[in-house]
Parts: structure tokens; C-alpha cells; sequence
């Protein structure tokens, strides 16, 4: 069947109306979706071996989170291999990958599909999806038809990425090459707070300014900064993480700056710091907050005149480092209390940038919990992993005081709870498969337990309920911050770290 000219004219005339390229790409794909009558169809944006939906209809929001890896979709695999309009057949064993994510049919797998790789000259860009729950669904559409739309839409793609492409192009000069990745791209999120900040970091990220990027735990702080270093020209050098809370101050000088043989006790050869293995590159100093007066004097001295003594040394490197800082501390109170150094703030904070908390960011907590669904699937090797209504409609309730990490874990545990309890690989979230941190940890409640009513467990196993449910609770009392729980059970934050991750609470 060929599209009658009123239909290929409304598709490309939503192909130039609208005001962004987002407002149009929505537009081609609802219109697609009436003109081909499927259930569900989606533009998606090619990119480092992965798929990355940038318009959805008729599918669960939390698509738009996803992000789809060729190894992890052999569907998606074959479309980006083929060249041409992939049909695949109703009854075709690679599993689609919407299965179970169009509203209304969670528990029916898609039958029809049709994938229409978007080209520009050689180079695959994207990809239209169309899937219909009947198995002819497409069949009066020809290939030739088909192939029209995928024309159209390429050229509306290829246009917007060019654009993107020549504005970063304006703000940092690069090489020309063929589309690299947007850095921040694994930056999940589409609501206001998130697209400002992504907006400042294209911005500040070409320049050489320090930034101090402030914000509560968990919100993405380390994830703005690796945004930041991979836009700069500085990308093709290292970044280098320190952080500060995890520093005992005996050593701290030493990691910052280094240190020659027989500087100190144990020091028993020349030893380079974080500075100069982050010459001509990024360094990134996460918990900038907790990093003593001394040594706040010391780092004041490298931002004025760029250089730094190893420990033990009188002679002055020379290094080229960008300083970008984090911070869950309010440091300007810090400023006032005396505990921070008002030139420093100043000189760090040029460029400041704030992360939001999870909880302003509204329908954001669903593309988020669709990227971890996504992410917990191909790490533990499952079929699909889908929220149901009633999940989602907790995680939107749910004031999330430990930010993204919080949703990180939350739903890595409700998929191994989800999975623990059904045969197979295919795992629906439920509202049960979640115990936010205001409900006490199951853990912690065997432990409490009225003496003599607890079962006895092996002493080991039960010492390690027991870490689990200080831990939780710790952090639970300290939104989700590791550096103060750590504080509060008196232990390093980089054995908290250790320990967490043994006892399985962190990936
Ligand atoms: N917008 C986002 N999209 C995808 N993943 C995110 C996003 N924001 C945060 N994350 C993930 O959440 C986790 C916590 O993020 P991150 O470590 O950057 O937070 P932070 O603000 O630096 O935390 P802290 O203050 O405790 O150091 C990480 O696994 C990170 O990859």
C-alpha cells in the first residue's frame, strides 16, 4: 500500500513545524502511529553501539529512560545491521525489547514489528520503531512506502544532530569526526531542573573555569562532573577522582601532592599525587567540604599559581590542572562557621552549578527507574524487567531523601527480590518489591526481635544481618550520605565502602 499524498504531506510537514526538535519529533511519531495505525512507535537516536528513545508513543514512559544496547537487543542489533526495512516475523524468537512496556498490554508480548534504520550517507543515526499487537498489522504497508518515511525522518534527525553538533562545535572547536557521543548523555532526564543544568554544562564545560557543583547526596554530582571533563578539550587527558572524606589526614597531603623517599616514615619511594597525574587533564575533588583548614591553604596556593610540592620536596612543579569540586554541604554556612576558607570558595566557586534533588524532579523518577530496570536486566541476564502502574505510582509518591542512588538500590533490590520469587526470567515490579527508608529494613526487624523469639542463625550470618541493619539504618538517619554515616558508626568511609559492598548493599 502506497500513502496517499495527504498523509506523506502531514508527516513532513510535522517533520519542519514545532519548535524544537524534540516538539517535532513527537509530532512525526504520533502522526506515524495514526497514518500506520500501530500500538506503539519510536524514534530513537544512534549512538556508541546503543540506542537512546528521543520521542515515544503509545509506549510506558519510562522508555524514554532506557538506554538500549546493541549486545543486550538482538533485535535492535539487526535492525541497525540490516541497512534497510527489517520486518520481523510475529512469531520471531528475539525478544522485543517493549515487551511488556505498552500500557494496557504489560503481560502480552508485541507480535508485529517493523524497524526502519535511519542512515546519514554511511553512518547509521537512529532508528524508527513501529509495533503493532496483531501479526499483519504492517503487512499492507510496501517496503517502498516504508523506506519514504525513514527518508524523511533521517533528514529531520541528521538535521537536528548537525545543529547540536555545530552549537558545541560554537562553543568548543573539535576535529571534525563523525558524531561522537554527547557528553552527559547517560545523563538520565527530561524535566526542567535537568535540562537547565545540562544547558550550564555545555556551557561552562569548554571553558577552563574550576566549578563547584553543589547539591544533596546522591543527586549526580560525580556524573555532572564526567559530563563535564568529557566536554572539554581536556577529555582526550585523564580525569582524576579524589575524595575528600574518604582521606585520613595523615595521608592527605601526600595524595594531593605526592611525596619523595624518606619524606616520612614509609615512604619508601618518590611518589606522584592525584595533581600530577591529573596534569593537563581534570581533577575531581568529590566531598570538597570535609578537607582540612591546613590543606584548603595548600590547595588556594595550586589555583593561584599552578604549582604544587611534593611532600618532602622544596623544589615547585609546574601542572595544569582543572580543579572541579563537590560538595552536599551548604558552603557558604561552612564559609561563615570558620570551617571553610571564603578565598577558596570564591576561586572553586566561579562557576557554580546545583544539582537538584530527585524530588523536584518530577516524571524524571520514571525514565530513571526505566534506565536501572534496564540496566539490572542486562546485568542479571533477564528478559525484561518492568514496573507496573502501581509501582510507578509509588516511586512518583515516594520523597526519595537519598536521591538517585536511593532509586539506584531500590530497584536493584526489587528486581532480585522480584526474581527470587518467580520461575524464569521475566520480572514485573510490584509496589511489594519496594521497602522505602522509612519503613524499618527487614534486617533490622529479625534483629530487634524480642530475646528468645529470634530464631538462632550461624553467628556469622547473623553478625552480618546485624551490619546490614547499622548500615541501613545509619543511612537511612543521614539521607543516604556515606561520609556521615560513616561518621556516625565511627568507621572510615572507605572501609563503610568495603564492608557495604561485601555485605551485597552496594553494586
Ligand atoms: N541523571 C542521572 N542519570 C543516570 N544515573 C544517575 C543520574 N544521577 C545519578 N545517577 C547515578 O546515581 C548514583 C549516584 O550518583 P553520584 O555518585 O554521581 O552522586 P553524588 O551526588 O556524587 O553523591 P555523593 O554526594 O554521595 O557523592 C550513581 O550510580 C550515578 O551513576
Amino acid at each position: 500500500m502506497r500513502f496517499s499524498v495527504n498523509a506523506l504531506a502531514t508527516i513532513a510537514l510535522e517533520l519542519q513545524s514545532g519548535i524544537g526538535h524534540q516538539d517535532r519529533f513527537q509530532r512525526l511519531i504520533t502522526t506515524l502511529r495514526q497514518v500506520l495505525g500501530c500500538d506503539a512507535s519510536a524514534l530513537l537516536r544512534y549512538e556508541a553501539r546503543q540506542f537512546i528513545p528521543l520521542a515515544i508513543d503509545g509506549l510506558a514512559q519510562d522508555v524514554l529512560g532506557r538506554r538500549f544496547t546493541l549486545e543486550g537487543h538482538p533485535r535492535l542489533e539487526a535492525i541497525a545491521r540490516a541497512g534497510d526495512v527489517v520486518r520481523f516475523p510475529a512469531d520471531s524468537d528475539l525478544p522485543d525489547p517493549y515487551d511488556g512496556l505498552i500500557p494496557g498490554h504489560e503481560n502480552f508480548h508485541v507480535h508485529a514489528c517493523v524497524g526502519l534504520p535511519l542512515f546519514a550517507g554511511q553512518n547509521l543515526i537512529g532508528a524508527l520503531t513501529l509495533d503493532g499487537m496483531s501479526p499483519d498489522q504492517f503487512d499492507a504497508f510496501s517496503d517502498e512506502a516504508l523506506r519514504l518515511i525513514a527518508a524523511l525522518a533521517a533528514g529531520a534527525l541528521n538535521n537536528a544532530l548537525l545543529i547540536e553538533k555545530l552549537e558545541s562545535q560554537n562553543l568548543m572547536p573539535r576535529a571534525p569526526g563523525a558524531f561522537e557521543p554527547q557528553p552527559g548523555s547517560q545523563m538520565i532526564g527530561l524535566s526542567p531542573g535537568m535540562t537547565q543544568l545540562k544547558k550550564e554544562i555545555d556551557i561552562v564545560a569548554a571553558s577552563d573555569l574550576n566549578v563547584l557543583i553543589d547539591g544533596e547526596t546522591g543527586t549526580g554530582k560525580e556524573l555532572v562532573a564526567k559530563a563535564l571533563h568529557e566536554g572539554s578539550p581536556r577529555a582526550v587527558n585523564s580525569l582524576v577522582y579524589l575524595n575528600c572524606a574518604a582521606l585520613p589526614e595523615s595521608v592527605a597531603e601526600s595524595e594531593l601532592f605526592g611525596h619523595v623517599k624518606g619524606a616520612f616514615t614509609g615512604a619508601i619511594s618518590n611518589r606522584s599525587g592525584k595533581f600530577e597525574m591529573a596534569d593537563n587533564g581534570t581533577l575531581f575533588l568529590d566531598e570538597i567540604g570535609e578537607l582540612s583548614l591546613a590543606l584548603q591553604a595548600k590547595l588556594l596556593r595550586v589555583l593561584q599559581y599552578g604549582d604544587i610540592q611534593r611532600v618532602g620536596d622544596d623544589r615547585s612543579i609546574r601542572v595544569d590542572v582543572r580543579v572541579l569540586a563537590a560538595t552536599n554541604r551548604d558552603l557558604r554556612e561552612e564559609v561563615l562557621a570558620g570551617r571553610f576558607r571564603a578565598d577558596l570558595f570564591h576561586r572553586l566557586s566561579v562557576f557554580p552549578l546545583s544539582v537538584p534533588p530527585l524530588r523536584e524532579r518530577g516524571d524524571d523518577v520514571i525514565l530513571l527507574a526505566g534506565y536501572f530496570c534496564e540496566q539490572s536486566r542486562l546485568r542479571l541476564g533477564l528478559s525484561r524487567v518492568v514496573l507496573n502502574p502501581a509501582a510507578r505510582a509509588a516511586l512518583l509518591a515516594y520523597p526519595w531523601p537519598g536521591n538517585v542512588r536511593e532509586l539506584e538500590h531500590a530497584i536493584y533490590r526489587a528486581v532480585v527480590l522480584a526474581r527470587a520469587a518467580v520461575a524464569g526470567d521475566d520480572v514485573v515490579l510490584t509496589p511489594e518489591h519496594f521497602s522505602f527508608a522509612d519503613q524499618p529494613p527487614a534486617s533490622a526487624a529479625a534483629v530487634t526481635a524480642a530475646p528468645g523469639t529470634a530464631a538462632v542463625k550461624p553467628l556469622r550470618e547473623a553478625t552480618e544481618d546485624f551490619q546490614r541493619s547499622q548500615i541501613a539504618a545509619a543511612l537511612a538517619a543521614h539521607q543516604q550520605n556515606w561520609a556521615a554515616s560513616a561518621r556516625a558508626l565511627g568507621m572510615d568511609v572507605a572501609n563503610l565502602h568495603r564492608l557495604a559492598k561485601r555485605l551485597g548493599m552496594k553494586a
